[in-house]
């Protein structure tokens, strides 16, 4: 097989691609039963549960287009973020953190595309820890303790990482493949094995114990990134009672404001707006950003906030408040001096397209580079059952590795040339020590009434100490693993070009990793809790445990946006959780109703 046999594969595959994928609906009904919110990882999951009933009609509505076969090829992970399928929303400017980025402003991509931001993201698959979903129990939301979580999180899976098949956590006949990337670095395995020489074991992390190390399990199938619409929309494309509408945003849900009964949405395709009935319920599932953004607009949210922004207010709920998301210390960089970095230029060379091509197998498999990460409780470093507080995710390449990846996250040509422009030509590694349980949250706030305006974005990182101390602890364990044997054999080193605002600190001094926290603040992503699930009596709460939003008839929000704290987990695999959850309880409620 040659590369250009393997260029005719790409052209095949990505013809089959857009066969799979639903078509966008020539037509749509006046009214439907259900009328879903954004193709993300919730709404692909939901359409497909809820068109199981062949007498419920379902429309799903998507801003984004169709999602294409190249968006799928691992290593070009790092690259969905220049494309118009990336909402490109930005932090408010701070000077507390994202200090190192262009204008003080952390970039916030955002899937928008059928599969939302389960098409950008890097593929890694976590559920979190049992104690997560307890914690949520335990704040008063019935049904969401681990052991009432684990059946949705076991529905979800065709778990296929060898020597894990525990049929008590794993499931193999869900729609999702769960599997190692076909390919892992030299780098990789020494990370694996200097993990082990500090005393950390191998673990399935989506098994009983979660801290320890691990290679990346990822959401892949054969090696290509299995998005929520590949896996919950492509088999079930010819049900008649499922409609796609993509390219279209939907700019209001219709409520109305004597009964507060929600009557449909309005939405704008090509600068025309449309207007669509739901019998049964609108299901917002835009995520942590759209839907709180989406509610707003709508009428449900703040009192004071809405009024300012001239908004009829339709129920007065803390829409918006309790925005989380897992940050990582980033630019923490290793030189090697082993050829085993992956670095993209070097990458695309005509075996490693055959092989990807072909088989789906080589280098370009590898997730935007990532490969191994190790959970970590902190507090309790020997509890094998520990909580972890830290996660350490490695890749296989840094920051010099890929001309876009510092793009990605906004790093100033200015620090990034003076830091790292003259190890471009080396073999380095990275690692974020990435906090895991943040106490710190936000908000998102509306900028004005206009639906085509990007929220305003407060992330409020590190407004805790304690965080701060927490990704200080995890770069000291990164520390410690790299100067184990088995990397440094690879004559692993620190590299210890300062940041030029932080140097009066002492490199490499905790004080030093502080400061550099803050100029270098990398988002993993995981931006969540937007529209808490809580029960009646907490005050935040914006739905309640069986995801209706409060004081609305028929509107329920499901997606990242309900957690009501972030799980120790990367959020994709939560959030196909609470979408299989949610789909079992509207089932549930119209069948009793
Ligand atoms: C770059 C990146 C990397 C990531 N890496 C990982 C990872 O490796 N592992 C992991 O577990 N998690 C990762 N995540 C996070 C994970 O992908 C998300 O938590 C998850 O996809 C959230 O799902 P959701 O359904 O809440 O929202 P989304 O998947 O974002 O879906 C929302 C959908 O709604 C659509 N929409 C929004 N507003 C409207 C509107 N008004 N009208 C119509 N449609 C609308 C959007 O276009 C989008 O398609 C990453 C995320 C990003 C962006």
């Amino acid at each position: 097989q040659s590369v250009l046999d393997g260029i005719i594969n790409l052209i095949e595959e990505g013809e089959a691609q857009i066969v799979l994928e639903p078509p966008d609906a020539p037509y749509i009904l006046p009214e439907y039963d259900f009328i879903i919110v954004g193709a993300g990882t919730a709404g692909c999951v939901i359409a497909n549960r809820l068109s199981e009933n062949p007498s419920w009609k379902v429309l799903l509505i998507e801003a984004g287009r169709s999602e294409n076969y190249l968006m799928d090829m691992p290593i070009l992970a790092n690259y969905l973020q220049f494309t118009d399928s990336n909402w490109r929303y930005k932090t408010e400017p701070s000077d507390k953190f994202c200090m190192g980025m262009d204008n003080q402003q952390c970039n916030w991509p955002r899937g928008k595309v059928v599969g939302g931001s389960s098409v950008l993201n890097y593929m890694i698959y976590t559920r979190g820890n049992w104690r997560d979903y307890d914690h949520w129990a335990s704040l008063g939301n019935e049904g969401w303790s681990f052991r009432d979580v684990l059946p949705y999180f076991k529905k979800v899976e065709n778990f296929t990482v060898p020597g894990f098949h525990n049929s008590s956590y794993h499931n193999t006949d869900g729609y999702l493949d769960i599997s190692y990337s076909p390919y892992k670095t030299k780098i990789a395995d020494a990370i694996v094995e200097s993990s082990i020489q500090n005393g950390i074991k191998y673990v399935d992390y989506n098994g009983p114990m979660q801290v320890g190390v691990s290679r990346l399990q990822v959401s892949m199938r054969d090696g290509v990134r299995e998005s929520s619409s590949r896996a919950y929309l492509h088999p079930i494309r010819d049900r008649p009672n499922l409609h796609v509408k993509k390219e279209s945003m939907v700019s209001k849900i219709l409520i109305d404001p004597v009964t507060k009964q929600t009557l449909g949405v309005e939405f704008v395709r090509d600068r025309r707006k449309y207007t669509v009935r739901a019998t049964k319920e609108v299901i917002v599932s835009a995520g942590a950003i759209n839907s709180p953004q989406l509610l707003m607009l709508s009428g449900i949210g703040p009192k004071k906030h809405l009024t300012q922004k001239g908004i009829p207010v339709i129920a007065n709920l803390k829409v918006g408040y309790n925005l989380m998301d897992h940050i990582a210390m980033g630019g923490l960089t290793f030189v090697i001096n082993k050829p085993y970095s992956l670095n993209t230029e070097k990458m695309i060379t005509a075996e490693n397209m055959k092989q990807y091509l072909n088989f789906h197998k080589g280098p370009l498999s590898v997730p935007g580079g990532c490969e191994v990460l190790v959970f970590h409780d902190l507090k309790n470093p020997n509890d094998p059952d520990g909580y972890p507080d830290i996660e350490l995710l490695f890749q296989g390449g840094s920051i010099v590795s890929d001309p876009l990846l510092r793009k990605d996250f906004g790093i100033t040509n200015a620090l990034y040339d003076t830091v790292y422009k003259s190890i471009e030509n080396l073999d380095t590694f990275m690692v974020f020590p990435m906090l895991m349980r943040p106490k710190s949250k936000g908000r998102i706030m509306l900028k004005d009434n206009n639906y085509r305006s990007k929220p305003h974005i407060f992330p409020n990182y590190f407004a805790y100490k304690e965080d701060m101390d927490t990704i200080i602890g995890g770069v000291h364990l990164i520390l410690n693993i790299t100067r184990q044997p088995a990397l440094q054999k690879l004559g692993t080193r620190l590299h210890d070009i300062p940041i030029p605002q932080c140097v009066k600190y002492g490199f490499a001094s905790d004080d030093y990793f502080r400061c550099m926290a803050r100029y270098f603040t990398f988002t993993i992503y995981h931006q969540s809790g937007t529209c808490k699930m809580g029960p009646p009596t907490d005050k935040k709460a914006v739905v309640d445990p069986r995801l209706r939003v409060y004081g609305v008839k028929g509107l329920r929000v499901i997606d990242a946006s309900i957690m009501p704290e972030v799980p120790a987990a990367h959020t994709n695999a939560p959030t196909f959780m609470i979408a299989e959850k949610g789909a079992d309880m509207i089932k549930q409620d119209w069948a009793t109703s």
